[in-house]
């Protein structure tokens, strides 16, 4: 698809909250990884995943952003949070002295996620321009490194932000 490079100066900005949301989405990991260590509640978990998928379609649409757009990103938030929990998992199975003591409730985490889920579909609906922009890849990249230092991300973090946000750029796989 053929589209306008043309972008309203500091369009690109609006990718930034895309980024901070991707990281603060990706810090309940933690939660939801302790939540479920030392439970039989598996760290795949399909039923929630088509919730969570099928609310971001609908908020998507009450938002004026793309739907499917919508959900290929957040298939990539998905899995990138999922990447991070089995990276803790891999951690305390190694050294259990490093693996939580205190088990979170799950119901609550997910209202966590549930919030900033509305929070990253009204900022998927604001970035249009940006997401269809020559640039975005760039600036994407800039953001989330950006946001890498202020948060003070670890590797697997990092590798998890960088797992949450390939689709965001709207023209990649045209
Ligand atoms: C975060 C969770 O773990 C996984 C990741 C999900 C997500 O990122 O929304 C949803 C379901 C699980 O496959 C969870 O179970 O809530």
């Amino acid at each position: 698809m053929v589209r306008s490079q043309g972008h309203h100066p500091g369009s690109l900005a609006q990718l930034r909250p895309i980024a901070e949301l991707s990281a603060d989405r990706l810090a309940t990991a933690d939660l939801v990884a302790a939540s479920k260590w030392g439970t039989d509640k598996p760290i795949d978990d399909p039923e929630r995943e088509r919730i969570v998928l099928d609310t971001v379609r609908k908020q998507a649409l009450e938002a004026g952003a793309d739907p499917e757009e919508t959900v290929r990103i957040f298939r990539d938030q998905i899995e990138a949070n999922k990447l991070v929990q089995r990276g803790l998992y891999r951690l305390w199975t190694a050294d259990p002295a490093k693996a939580p003591v205190e088990r979170p409730d799950l119901s609550q985490v997910r209202e966590e996620i549930n919030r900033i889920n509305t929070a990253l579909v009204r900022a998927i609906a604001d970035s249009e321009n940006a997401r269809s922009s020559a640039h975005c890849r760039g600036v994407l990249a800039v953001s989330a490194f950006q946001v890498r230092q202020e948060k003070g991300l670890d590797r697997l973090h990092t590798r998890g932000l960088l797992r949450a946000v390939p689709s965001v750029c709207a023209g990649d796989d045209d």
